[in-house]
């Protein structure tokens, strides 16, 4: 378990960190996400002790690290940008916290040959970071956080340099390899969709602050605030409320759309647009409106919804939400 305590963190009069009190449970996956600017390095760094705390403490497993160096704290961290030893191979990189703690030659051998095969690394021991790829380095650098059996593994966006086929290759074995080895994790990262897909627990921060801590799911469906609700996906305004675009149903009949409204208590109300653009997404269409008074925004439904619809560019439509903020138990009423 981390416990961080009204952590503060100043840069001349600037507020990184504005009193930041989180718990963050032994053994889960947390992401700390974002925009930039927000602190979630400024956090994790001081996690880490590579920031020195203007004011609050950080407690790793009972145990107050507030002024503990770096080295002392049973930390691993991996950067975006993995600064490997380009003159040793895959084995010594990985092998080098343990080399400098003089652990017998046998052990390390065993346990760097392990490391890598958990990675993904078996056959590349004799390699030089350079004959790598992106995706292989950061997994070295993985590997080596891990050699040294760490409390904790606090990753900066180790996956941010690389590209988005990659980074979802390497966030699904983030979380395989999180469920095999099951270190306290820290995850910093801006990409809503990294943390909904690899994190079991979600920190969003915002100007130095926390606005809400939870799992994905009570993130996405029930967002404390307006700006939890526009970070973790994307939005619409639809009559002043903020819904989620698939939350949406669209309707030609004004008078369907009103009865159909009705169910849904505390709902923005129905609301006329015209049909914009219809842009198919693999299995789901958007539909991009725009209201008369110049409002714009989109709604996602199914293929087959789309089909059922058949809307075209131009056309009128009536627009309802199909949830409200205190109604989610109510059934979501048919499109059409
Ligand atoms: N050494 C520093 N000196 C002055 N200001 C700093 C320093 N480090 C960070 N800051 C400021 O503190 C704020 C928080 O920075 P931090 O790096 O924690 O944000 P972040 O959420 O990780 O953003 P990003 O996703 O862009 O990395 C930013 O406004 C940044 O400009």
């Amino acid at each position: 378990m981390i416990t961080v305590i009204e952590a503060r963190k100043n840069y001349g009069d600037f507020a990184a960190l504005n009193d930041v009190t989180l718990d963050i449970p032994a053994g889960s996956l947390t992401a700390l996400l974002g925009p930039s600017g927000s602190g979630k390095s400024t956090l994790l760094r001081s996690i880490a002790g590579l920031e020195q705390l203007d004011g609050g403490r950080i407690v790793i497993g009972g145990r107050d690290v507030t002024g503990v160096s770096p080295q002392k704290r049973g930390i691993g961290f991996v950067f975006q940008h993995y600064a490997a030893f380009k003159h040793m191979t895959v084995r010594d990189n990985v092998a080098f916290g343990l080399t400098i703690r003089k652990r017998p030659k046998a052990e390390i051998a065993r346990k760097v040959d392990d490391l890598l095969e958990i990675v993904g690394l078996g056959g590349f021991q004799h390699r030089y970071p350079a004959q790598l790829s992106g995706g292989q380095r950061q997994r070295m650098a993985l590997a080596r956080a891990l050699a040294v059996d760490p409390e904790v593994l606090l990753l900066d966006e180790p996956f941010g340099a690389l590209d988005a086929k990659v980074r979802a290759d390497l966030r699904q074995w983030l979380r395989r390899l999180h469920d095999e080895v099951h270190v306290t994790t820290v995850l910093v990262t801006h990409d809503q969709e990294e943390a909904l897909d690899v994190a079991d627990r979600i920190a969003v921060l915002n100007k130095g602050r926390i606005e809400q801590v939870g799992d994905p799911v009570t993130l996405y469906d029930r967002p404390a605030n307006d700006f939890v609700m526009s970070f973790l996906g994307s939005v619409a305004r639809l009559g002043g409320q903020l819904v989620r675009p698939h939350d949406i149903a669209l309707d030609r009949s004004r008078e369907r759309a009103q009865a159909q409204d009705a169910r849904v208590g505390g709902s923005p109300g129905v609301v006329e647009a015209v049909v914009e653009r219809v842009v198919r997404l693999g299995f789901e269409v958007r539909i991009d409106l725009r209201t008369d008074a110049g409002v714009r925004f989109a709604a996602q439904v199914t293929r087959a919804e789309a089909d059922a619809l058949g809307l075209v560019e131009g056309e009128t439509v009536f627009a309802r939400a199909t949830t409200a903020p205190d109604a989610a138990e109510i059934e979501p009423a048919l499109a059409i």
